[in-house]
C-alpha cells in the first residue's frame, strides 16, 4: 500500500526536529483516533499538536524511569527507610530553615559576623507603580498616579545589613540581594567567572542617588558612573561564607580553614530573596558548591533608566479600551470592553490560566522559527549606530498581547483579568543547578498548564543604553540578564528613546535567574498590556507551556540564535539538555 502523504509529510517534519519515526508513528496513531482521522488538527500550527504528545509521552516515560529507579535505590538503602520520601525530604528541607541537610557542624561558619556592626542601611526598593530613574530627561510618564518616593543617598559598607532582617537576622546569613560589594573577598567563581570587580570599598558606595520628576521617581543614576572605583559595570558576587571579617575565600577553598570544600556547601532555604517585596517568599539553596546568589536590587515590578521613554498616561487609556461600567470581578461575566484587545474573549480562565488555545497559539509562534522573524522594520533600531543605519533588520515577532483591567476599570483588584498585576502567587526557588548554568530557578510546587509564574522585570533602557553596557559588562560579567522589548517596532519609525530593552542585571526580580531551554521549555513569555494601550513599552509575563513538577526547573526559550554574533543575548555554551537544542543541532551538523 502506498504511504499516506500527510503521514509521510509529518515523518519528515518531525525527522527535520530531531524526533525519529519510531518515536512518532505509535504517538501519531494515537492521535489519529483520538482526532478521529482529522489530520487538520495535527498538522496546525506546524504539528504542534503532535510535539507536545511526543513530549508528553517522553515525559511520562522519563517519570516512570525516575520512580523506578527512586524505588529500587529506596529499597536498597536501609537508613534512607528512616525518612519519608525522599521529594518530601527535600521539600521539607526547602521549606523549613530549620531543617538543613547535614548537621550543625558540617555547615559553613561564619567566623567573625558578630563583631561587624551595621554601617549604614540599604536602599529602600521601589514596590509600587512604575518608577522612573529619568533624572528628568525624558520620561513623559505625567498623568499616571505613582507613589512618588524620595531616596537618600547611603553609604553602604562591607558587611551592612539590609535594617528589615532585624537583631533576629541569624548573623551567619546575609540578607539576599543586598549585600554591597567588598573587594577583598571577591574570589574566581567555581563557573570560570571573574567576580573580583576591583571595587574601593574604603569609600562609599552611592545607590538611589535621586530625585523625583513629574511625580515620577527617580532612581539612581548611570549605575557604572556612581560606583567609586574602576567604572566597569561589573558587580561582585555574594561574599562566601567563612569569608567576613578577615578570612579570604581563597584561603577557604585553599584549605587554610577547617572547612573542606565539600563542606562549604550552602544550605539556605531560610533568607527570602525578594527582601519582602513580593507577597510569597523565595528561598534560595546551594546543594553543588560554596557560592550565594549574586548581587542585585530585587524590585517587584519594573524601573525606568534616564533616557526612556515610556509613555503612557490615564488619559492615554480611551474610555472603549477601559471596562469603567464592571465592578468586582469581570471574568464570570460577558467579556467586557477589556477582553475586545484580546478578540473579544478573556485570554484567563476562572481558574486564573491561560486558556488553551490562546497559549497554543503564542507557543506554536514561538516554535515556529519563521514565525520568530516575521515582520521586519523599515529602520530597525537594532541596526542603528550614531543615529545611523548600518545594519538591516533581522526580523521580529509578531506577539500576541494579554490585555488586563486596571485602574481606570470599574472592576476590583481581585479582578480575574489581572492576573498579572496582583503578583507571584506560586511556591518558588531559587537554586544552583548541577549542569553548570550557575543559578536557576524551580517550582516547590506542581503547576498546571498556563499557570502565571512571574513578570519579567528589570531596569527599563534603550537599546543605546543596553549596547553601552554589554560592552562594558562584556569584560567582566559571565551573564546576561536582558529582555527585548521589540514589538511593533515596525508598525512606526521607532525613536532611539522608544526602542526599548528590559535589563535585569542590577535591578530585577526572580525571573533574572530563569535559565534558557531550547524548543521545549516549560515557560513562554507573553507580553501584558496594563498602563497602556501602546505597544512600545510592555510588560512581560512568563507562564507555564504545561504541567510542570514539583521541584522542576523553570526554563524559557529565550529564542537565541545561536549561529548569529549580534544577539542580544552573549553567546554562551547551552547546557539546556533538550533533545531539541539548537546549538547540539548545529554542531552536529556542522560536524557531518
Ligand atoms: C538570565 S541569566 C539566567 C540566570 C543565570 N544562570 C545566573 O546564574 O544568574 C542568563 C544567563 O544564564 C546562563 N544560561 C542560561 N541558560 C543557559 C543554558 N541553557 N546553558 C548554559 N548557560 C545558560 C547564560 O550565561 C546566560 O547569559
Amino acid at each position: 500500500m502506498a504511504p499516506n502523504p500527510r503521514a509521510s509529510a509529518a515523518l519528515t517534519t518531525m525527522k527535520s526536529l530531531g524526533i525519529g519515526k519510531e518515536k512518532v508513528k505509535p504517538v501519531l496513531k494515537r492521535l489519529l483516533k483520538l482526532y478521529d482521522k482529522n489530520w487538520e488538527l495535527i498538522e496546525e500550527d506546524g504539528y504542534r499538536a503532535l510535539v507536545d504528545a511526543i513530549f508528553e509521552e517522553e515525559e511520562e516515560e522519563d517519570n516512570a524511569v525516575k520512580k523506578k529507579r527512586k524505588s529500587s535505590t529506596d529499597d536498597e538503602d536501609d537508613e534512607e527507610e528512616a525518612h519519608p520520601h525522599e521529594l518530601e525530604r527535600k521539600k521539607m528541607r526547602y521549606r523549613n530553615p530549620d531543617c538543613l541537610v547535614g548537621s550543625p557542624s558540617t555547615q559553613p561558619k561564619m567566623e567573625g559576623r558578630e563583631g561587624i556592626k551595621d554601617k549604614g542601611k540599604q536602599p529602600i526598593s521601589p514596590n509600587d507603580g512604575i518608577y522612573s530613574r529619568d533624572n528628568g530627561i525624558k520620561s513623559r510618564s505625567s498623568g499616571i498616579v505613582l507613589r512618588e518616593r524620595q531616596y537618600e543617598t547611603r553609604s553602604c559598607l562591607v558587611a551592612s545589613r539590609d535594617a528589615s532582617f532585624g537583631d533576629e537576622a541569624p548573623l551567619n546569613e546575609p540578607p539576599i540581594a543586598m549585600m554591597p560589594p567588598d573587594s577583598s573577598l571577591m574570589v574566581e567563581s567555581s563557573h570560570g567567572n571573574p567576580s573580583g570587580g576591583g571595587y574601593n570599598t574604603n569609600r562609599s558606595l552611592v545607590l538611589y542617588n535621586a530625585g523625583s520628576t513629574n511625580g515620577v521617581v527617580s532612581s539612581e543614576n548611570d549605575i557604572y558612573h556612581e560606583l567609586d572605583g574602576p567604572v566597569d559595570g561589573h558587580r561582585p558576587r555574594m561574599p562566601q561564607p567563612g569569608a567576613i571579617d578577615g578570612i579570604r575565600n581563597s584561603d577557604v577553598l585553599n584549605g587554610a580553614s577547617d572547612n573542606t570544600r565539600g563542606h562549604m556547601r550552602c544550605f539556605n532555604d531560610g533568607d527570602d530573596i525578594t527582601k519582602g517585596e513580593e507577597t510569597k517568599k523565595i528561598s534560595w539553596v546551594n546543594e553543588v558548591d560554596e557560592h550565594r546568589p549574586p548581587f542585585f536590587h530585587y524590585i517587584p515590578q519594573s524601573v525606568i533608566f534616564k533616557g526612556a521613554c515610556v509613555d503612557f498616561t490615564l488619559s492615554g487609556i480611551e474610555e472603549e479600551n477601559c471596562c469603567s461600567d464592571c465592578s468586582g470581578d469581570c471574568l464570570p461575566s460577558l467579556p467586557c470592553a477589556c477582553a475586545s484587545t484580546n478578540g473579544g474573549e478573556f485570554v484567563y480562565t476562572v481558574r486564573g490560566l491561560v486558556k488553551e488555545g490562546f497559549l497554543q497559539k503564542c507557543i506554536a509562534n514561538n516554535r515556529d522559527p519563521q514565525k520568530r522573524h516575521n515582520y521586519f522594520c523599515k529602520e530597525c533600531p537594532l541596526g542603528r549606530k550614531d543615529d545611523e543605519v548600518i545594519k538591516s533588520c533581522k526580523g521580529h515577532q509578531r506577539r500576541r498581547f494579554i490585555k488586563e483591567c486596571w485602574s481606570k476599570c470599574g472592576c476590583s483588584k481581585s479582578c480575574g483579568n489581572r492576573l498579572v498585576q496582583r503578583g507571584i502567587t506560586c511556591n518558588l526557588q531559587v537554586y544552583m543547578t548541577s549542569e553548570g548554568k550557575d543559578w536557576g530557578l524551580r517550582t516547590l510546587d506542581e503547576l498546571p498548564k498556563g499557570a502565571f509564574v512571574c513578570e519579567y522585570v528589570g531596569e527599563i533602557l534603550t537599546i543605546k543604553e543596553w549596547n553601552k553596557r554589554k560592552i562594558q559588562a562584556d569584560n567582566h560579567s559571565k551573564h546576561t540578564h536582558g529582555m527585548l522589548l521589540d514589538s511593533e517596532w515596525a508598525a512606526l519609525p521607532v525613536k532611539d528613546d522608544e526602542a526599548l530593552c528590559l535589563d535585569a542585571t542590577f535591578y530585577g526580580n526572580i525571573a533574572r535567574f530563569i535559565n534558557h531551554r531550547c524548543y521545549d521549555a516549560n515557560l513562554i513569555e507573553i507580553p501584558i498590556e496594563v498602563e497602556s494601550a501602546k505597544r512600545h513599552f510592555y510588560r512581560v509575563a512568563l507562564f507555564t507551556t504545561r504541567k510542570v513538577t514539583a521541584l522542576e526547573e523553570l526554563t524559557w526559550d529565550y529564542g537565541i540564535d545561536f549561529d548569529a554574533s549580534d544577539q542580544n543575548v552573549r553567546p554562551f555554551k547551552c547546557l539546556c539538555g533538550s533533545k531539541f537544542c539548537r546549538q547540539t543541532k548545529r554542531q552536529r551538523v556542522r560536524a557531518r
